[in-house]
């Protein structure tokens, strides 16, 4: 037996091998045992030893693989640490294992392997000699021990330093003055090293100083290392509080015992990371204070624990938040008049409009403007100006997806205590674009719906005030976070469903529907070349003429906006592809073989390019046409009216049919309508009772009143498709004078209009889409009310030429100008009411 510093260890010892951690004398470390030798060692001599001699094993460092069987022997590290298994815990979960808290004693050598098997025996020397130091103090001194003398002093002074920097409430920090206070300086390097940040690397290093001058001079390196590291954080940082846990890791363990990083080194370090990061993520004073009460909770959780990864995944996001991160604004108007342009056709209103705004932010920095909302039919573009709004500033877009949302928590999020909270569309919205200026385009926002779970508009209502938004709140954060740098577009079919506190902080800008000119216009400049290149062709390859894209325009689409034709040429270019990727097969064979190559040349020869589509081809691809139906030819009996609806999805041309049988005077509404429109029809007939005479019309028996002895059926047909309104009272008026009257309705005639009981007609809403419906379907002459003159001022000129335009006052003026050569009774307009614009 040899003797050091008043520990004596048995020369037989047997080995516990490791890979995971370091155990330095007078430090304490818990090693997991896994492997078969080492749970042997566990079985027969920790758990079945009955003296303090048996729980002394030999702790090897850095085994290649102590879980294999046939662990490396030979190439075992030499040097090893003796040391006292003071607790052993059992656990079978997830497999059987045993986790032992070791203290470490002193070092030593491997003399020889005695044997391996159950376990690891070796004949051992102990190498620390620390009471030849001590002794070598009061005798003589020599130059070498005068210099240990120095260095130790030295190490005890740095450690002294470290020790002023920290704050002594800390237990750590009072457990190491302690040990500083009680323990010889030569088990400094050993003690300290343990405690303070150093990686395994280091440790085996200051193992494997044998010499206690070696020993000192590796390990005051890395003590002064962390007196600077120190020095630069406290710069950094008001309080140093939490500092003494970044410089020892806290351990819980036996009093008067050292504790070592080795066993929470991952997660020391991933914290150090994490709090690190913090610190980086230059979040507002709050977050910052939040995020650092998240930190230090972590830190005392085990990472088993459910709340230790919420409360990770909550850092997380906190970091990758963009608290003070922005893109720079690169605003030029003259470029984005031209980029703007570039990529849409026609809208020249919704394009000046954005440049005002965009001017306005231009002269002045701040956002504090109205919210613009675009509000049109499918398709017109409205996501599309978005985007191009967004490239024109430079800045990063995100689309959020309001359609069907009922959820308020989607918006704001759900509060941390719920089981999978998250955060709302907003927060996520920022955290994917990584910047707090960004381009948000609130999509849909008509379609927003109520539930139980609150009120999602009324979520809305936060995030679009400019004088709130600065300070949102996410139910997930919990803290405020500033959204006053960015730039809100909504976009809506109809402003009929946006609930009116949510409208009223926007602007809205109508996007209505395209003539079929401007469809030509956009098919020819945009969506052929945006199709082609999709399809991997050229125009070299396939010419789609105007006549072709005017007759899927007209034939095969009946849509405000653009999307369905944008689907046909799709479709026309994908079948075009085929053409093209077969004749390219025939014209270069070079993958196939010879038989291959004799049925090719008995086909066809490849196509002449370009492929023109012309109408035949047209109807090869596409079928017969959608909508061949002509508008004459439903008006071919008496009792049919066409009159104009407006629908989210653009204008629409209405028929409104009509019949009479005898019976007791009752009338029949079908077509799945409103009340609104109930009251109108039911206005319309009062209207024609009381007027019979005048406009000579009979019942079915040929008495005067309409409704003696008949029995009258109105439908409006699409019977699916909910209607409602006011305006169809002209057009059911003229369809019930039709039928009284028996005599036919104009078949390129068109109205609307609402009326009222003393015959006067009212102006409605929907002017410019309903125009263009009727435009579209093909419809000469268009009765509206007089009162709606100057919204005839939005229609683009072609349309207006092409068209004639009765402008009513009242329903004596719609019978006079619906029904051809007048109708009986009626007076004739004067000249000015009608008019071709
Ligand atoms: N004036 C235009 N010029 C060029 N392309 C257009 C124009 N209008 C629409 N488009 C094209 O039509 C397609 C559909 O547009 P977009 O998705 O923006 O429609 P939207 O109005 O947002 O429809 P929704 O209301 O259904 O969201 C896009 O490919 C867009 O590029």
């Amino acid at each position: 037996m040899s003797s050091s510093g008043g520990i004596e260890i048995p020369s037989r010892l047997p080995l516990l091998l490791t890979h995971e951690g370091v155990l330095l004398p007078g430090s304490s470390v818990r090693f997991s045992v896994y492997s078969p030798r080492n749970m042997q060692l566990v079985k027969h001599r920790l758990l079945k030893g009955t003296s303090l001699k048996s729980t002394i094993i030999g702790v090897v460092p850095g085994t290649k693989d102590p879980d294999s069987e046939i662990a490396d022997l030979p190439s075992l590290h030499k040097v090893g640490t003796a040391g006292i298994a003071v607790q052993v815990v059992g656990s079978n979960w997830p497999k059987p294992h045993y986790t032992l808290l070791i203290t470490g004693l002193c070092r030593f050598s491997i003399s020889s392997v005695l044997k391996d098997r159950p376990f690891v025996l070796a004949e051992v020397e102990q190498l620390d000699r620390l009471e030849q130091f001590t002794s070598a103090v009061s005798e003589s001194v020599t130059g070498e021990e005068e210099e240990l003398r120095e260095l130790s002093h030295k190490f005890h002074q740095s450690a002294i330093q470290l020790l002023g920097m920290l704050d002594m409430t800390v237990p750590v920090v009072a457990k190491f003055r302690r040990l500083l206070d009680s323990l010889p300086k030569e088990a400094l390097p050993d003690v300290v090293t343990s405690m303070i940040h150093t990686s395994n690397k280091e440790k085996l290093q200051v193992l494997e100083a044998v010499t206690l001058e070696e020993r000192f001079k590796m390990a005051l390196p890395m003590l002064t290392r962390q007196i600077e590291a120190l020095k630069l954080l406290q710069k950094t940082r008001k309080s140093n509080t939490d500092l003494e846990k970044r410089v020892f890791s806290v351990h819980k363990g036996l009093p008067g015992r050292q504790f070592n990083v080795d066993e929470e080194n991952d997660d020391g370090d991933d914290t150090t990371a994490l709090e690190r990061k913090i610190y980086g993520a230059n979040m507002t004073e709050a977050a910052l204070k939040v995020c650092i009460k998240e930190l230090k909770r972590l830190k005392k959780m085990p990472p088993s624990m459910p709340e230790y990864a919420l409360t990770r995944n909550y850092l997380d996001l906190m970091i990758e938040l963009p608290w003070s991160k922005n893109s720079t604004d690169c605003l030029d108007i003259g470029a984005a008049r031209t980029l703007l342009d570039n990529d849409h056709y026609a809208m020249d209103k919704l394009k000046r409009r954005v440049l005002e705004y965009l001017a306005v932010r231009q002269l002045k920095s701040s956002l504090k403007g109205p919210i613009l909302c675009f509000v049109g039919p499918p398709g017109v573009g409205k996501t599309s100006v978005g985007r191009s709004i967004a490239r024109t500033l430079g800045r990063e877009f995100h689309r959020i997806s309001l359609g069907g949302v009922c959820d308020q928590s989607d918006i704001r999020g759900h509060r941390r205590t719920y089981v999978g909270s998250m955060p709302g569309r907003i927060i996520n919205g920022l955290k994917t674009v990584r910047v707090n200026n960004p381009v948000f385009l609130l999509d849909e926002v008509d379609k927003l719906a109520k539930s139980l779970q609150g009120d999602p508009a009324a979520a809305l209502l936060e995030v679009l005030d400019p004088e709130q938004n600065h300070s949102f709140t996410d139910h997930y954060l919990n803290v405020a976070f500033d959204l006053s740098q960015v730039l809100f577009i909504a976009t809506a079919n109809t402003t009929a469903t946006i609930p009116p506190a949510l409208l009223d902080r926007m602007e809205v800008l109508q996007v209505p529907g395209y003539t079929q000119e401007e469809k030509m216009e956009i098919a020819h400049r945009h969506l052929i070349p945006k199709q082609l290149e999709e399809h991997g062709l050229t125009p070299q390859q396939l010419n789609i003429p105007q006549c072709t894209t005017q007759d899927i325009i007209t034939r095969y689409t009946r849509e405000a906006g653009v999307r369905s034709l944008e689907r046909k040429i799709g479709t026309v270019c994908r079948a075009v592809a085929v053409k093209v990727a077969e004749g390219q097969n025939i014209t270069n064979p070079e993958g196939l073989t010879s038989e291959c190559q004799g049925q090719q040349a008995a086909k066809e020869a490849p196509p002449e390019m370009p492929i023109v589509i012309d109408q035949a081809a047209l109807r090869d691809i596409l079928g017969h046409p959608v909508f061949d139906i002509e508008v004459s030819e439903r008006l071919t009996l008496p009792g049919v009216a066409l009159g104009l609806a407006w629908t989210p999805l653009g204008g629409e041309i209405m028929f409104v049919e009509a019949s009479r049988t005898e019976g007791e005077g009752q009338l029949t509404l079908t077509g799945l309508l409103g009340d609104v429109m109930k009251e109108s029809a039911h206005l319309a007939i009062s209207w024609l009772r009381a007027n019979s005479k005048t406009y000579q019309l009979t019942n079915i028996v040929g008495g005067p009143d309409p409704l003696e002895g008949t029995d009258i059926h109105l439908h409006f047909p699409a019977g699916a498709v909910t209607k409602d309104g006011p305006s169809a009272g002209v057009t059911i008026v003229t369809c019930l004078a039709s039928l009284f009257s028996g005599r036919l309705v104009r078949s390129d005639v068109a109205m609307s209009g609402e009326i009222t009981l003393r015959g006067l007609v009212l102006p409605v809403g929907g002017i410019k889409d309903k125009v263009l419906a009727a435009h579209r379907a093909g419809v000469k002459c268009v009765i509206l009310p007089k009162r709606n003159e100057q919204d005839l001022e939005d229609l683009p000129a072609n349309v207006r030429s092409s068209l004639d335009f009765i402008l009513v006052s009242t329903l004596d003026q719609v019978l006079n100008g619906a029904f051809d050569g007048g109708f009986p009774g009626t007076e004739r307009p004067p000249l000015s009411m009608l008019s071709k614009l």
